[in-house]
């Protein structure tokens, strides 16, 4: 099997990790356009990590305009084989508070305005995403988080919305009363289909940041707020991803639950019938299966 590289998606108010050894921001082209920034390479603990900001430095991408098949692709043409995504997300969940750590494990996707897979026109393919998470995965970063001091709540469902703004009051009410969400943001969708298209292994750890609008003893989301959340949570989530590469051992075995082989039989166009321009663009995330 190929050795562990561990891919650290970094949210709002997480533009760098520290501690990498033989820290480098590189530059990687995709058929997709560029990554939302330079990715930081480095190993820590004899693993190799790859750290991308999903908004860039400076926080330059709005969730609508993340380039999601970008960054996916960047991170599986560094041979990064799991991926840990960090977010700054809204609670539906009284005992979700500000400041604890949810490894998501569903998702209900409302994002309306983003490209959400690899393959179309040429080449078509189908993956599973009942499962969008890697349980493996979650249980590893749920380890960390809470050896990094956090409270760690296993298991939720992640509300994906299209934003920027925040939600109303009704739609607030509803993915909580209604739909039985637990968490809300504006990013893990598509970036999850697209991980499981490319098969990586996903885990999602949702940092608390604020009650959302559903709330009565709280107020409006105000971003203030959540910044000022995120920061008290930041050496938290530095220690989060520290705690990956000890937790995961070097060499990789077979994911149990195959999001490492997700595209075994996803793809339905005949050999004779794809486009072969369309097909060299997939190069990196299904280069094993075409
Ligand atoms: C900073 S408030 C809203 C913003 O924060 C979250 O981003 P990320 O998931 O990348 O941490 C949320 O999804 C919104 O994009
Ligand atoms: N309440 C909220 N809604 C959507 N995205 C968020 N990110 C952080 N808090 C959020």
């Amino acid at each position: 099997m190929n050795d562990t590289v561990i891919g650290v998606i970094g949210g709002s108010g997480i533009y760098e990790i520290e501690g990498l050894e033989g820290s480098e921001w590189v530059a990687v082209d995709t058929p997709w356009g560029e990554p939302s920034d330079r990715i930081l390479t480095g190993s820590l603990n004899g693993v190799r990590m790859a750290f991308l900001p999903r908004h860039g430095r400076g926080h330059v991408h709005s969730p609508t305009t993340v380039p999601y098949r970008a960054n996916i692709d960047a991170l599986k043409r560094l041979g990064v084989t799991d991926v840990v995504s960090v977010s700054a997300c809204g609670s539906f969940r009284e005992e979700m508070a500000p400041g604890d750590f949810v490894i998501v494990d569903q998702f209900i996707d409302r994002t309306f305005a983003r490209e959400k897979s690899f393959f179309g026109t040429g080449c078509v393919a189908h993956v599973s995403v009942a499962h969008p998470t890697c349980a493996r995965l979650g249980a590893v970063a749920a380890e960390a988080a809470e050896a990094a001091g956090a409270k760690v709540h296993r298991g939720g469902t992640y509300l994906a919305m299209e934003g920027p703004q925040f939600s109303t009051l009704a739609e607030s009410r509803m993915y909580r009363e209604v739909w039985g969400c637990d968490v809300i943001g504006m990013t893990n969708m598509p970036e999850a289909k697209l991980a499981r298209e490319a098969e990586l292994c996903y885990a999602s750890v949702a940092m608390i940041t604020d009650y959302d609008s559903w709330h009565p003893d709280h107020g409006e989301v105000d971003v203030s707020e959540i910044i000022r959340t995120l920061m008290g949570n930041a050496e938290k989530g530095r220690a989060l991803a520290a705690g990956l590469p000890g937790r995961l051992s070097g060499e990789r075995a077979a994911c149990g639950q195959g999001c490492d082989r997700a595209l075994d039989h996803a793809i339905l166009t005949r050999p004779e019938a794809r486009d072969p321009e369309f097909v060299a663009k997939l190069d990196a995330v299904a280069g094993r299966v075409l």
